[in-house]
């Protein structure tokens, strides 16, 4: 397995900067649709990270759970219906839990124009879509991807293979995080620490891409590669800062979301 590296040259051509003549909707809306009743941190994790990435709106569609626990940790989330220009669904659920009411608005969102950031519990319905797709597996999820997918489940690296039969961009996260989009070539990206092998940092991380998808051309497909690339590249500087800011030591998921403005930052200041 071989893949070329990102830098973050590479990453700062993906961010944009504010301009006067910008609002809130110019500069891209992500919609939010994670977390349950067993998993509603997943939620104020993922909304946080959006935010912090820099769009100019998060809409979450949740339970009443979740839902309170995202507005009270970002009131300026909308939880009003409206148009969005990326959806990030499936972190923080369980397939078994869902009703069908959900599992149909989910199938209805991944045949619709919106690029859709699949993660966790949302994955196994990524192989029936048609929307513009990031898919966002572990290796374990990967493995069971490429099962529904009708490919060899213990080829863990085959991630090209696997983004060509989905027909979507796929991030297999790890200590390397290996992304690909059909047809193309594969991108390796190393996670500076360690310290980011705790609980919810993949949804810290779909947060992120959510973010960086709204703001680029659904229809690009390079482009989509790119914001996920991207997105796995500040994810994991926002850990390596976070462990620094703490003298080395752990770090948690919200740490993780925190130190991403730093990150944006520096890299625009370029
Ligand atoms: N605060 C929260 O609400 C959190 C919610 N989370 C959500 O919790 C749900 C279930 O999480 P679980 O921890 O039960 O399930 P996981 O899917 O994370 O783990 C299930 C199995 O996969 C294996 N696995 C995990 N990472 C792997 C890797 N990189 N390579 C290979 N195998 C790997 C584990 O060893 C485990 O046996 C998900 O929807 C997730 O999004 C988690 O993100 C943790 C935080
Ligand atoms: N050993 C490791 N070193 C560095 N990063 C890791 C390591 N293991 C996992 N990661 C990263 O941590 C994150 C974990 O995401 P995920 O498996 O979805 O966990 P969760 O569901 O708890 O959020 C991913 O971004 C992954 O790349």
């Amino acid at each position: 397995m071989t893949g070329r590296g990102w830098t973050g040259a590479d990453v700062a051509a993906v961010l944009r900067m504010p301009t006067a003549s910008d609002d809130k909707y110019s500069r891209g809306v992500v919609g939010i649709r994670t977390g349950s009743d067993a998993y509603p941190g997943a939620a104020a994790l993922g909304v946080e990270a959006a935010w912090r990435t820099g769009v100019g709106m998060v809409r979450y569609v949740g339970l009443r759970r979740a839902e309170d626990l995202v507005l009270a940790r970002r009131p300026e989330t909308v939880t009003a219906a409206g148009r969005v220009q990326a959806w990030v669904v499936g972190s923080g659920t369980d397939p078994d839990a869902r009703t069908e009411a959900e599992t149909a608005e989910l199938r209805e969102l991944l045949q619709g124009p919106v690029p859709v950031v699949v993660d966790a519990g949302a994955l196994s319905l990524a192989i029936a879509a048609s929307a513009p797709l990031i898919v966002t597996p572990h290796g374990r999820e990967h493995a069971r991807l490429r099962s529904l997918l009708g490919l060899d489940p213990d080829d863990a690296d085959a991630v090209v293979e696997t983004a060509d039969a989905l027909g979507g961009v796929v991030v297999r996260k790890g200590a390397r995080t290996l992304v690909a989009a059909p047809g193309g070539g594969l991108i390796a990206v190393d996670a500076p620490t360690s310290w980011l092998a705790t609980a919810g940092t993949g949804d810290v991380l779909a947060g992120i891409i959510g973010a960086l998808v709204a703001t680029v051309d659904a229809g690009d497909a390079d482009a989509l590669r790119s914001a996920a690339v991207s997105g796995v590249w500040i994810h994991g500087d926002a850990a390596r800062r976070a462990s620094i800011a703490r003298d080395g030591g752990p770090i948690t998921a919200l740490d993780v979301a925190e130190h991403v403005p730093a990150v944006v930052g520096s890299l625009l200041a370029r």
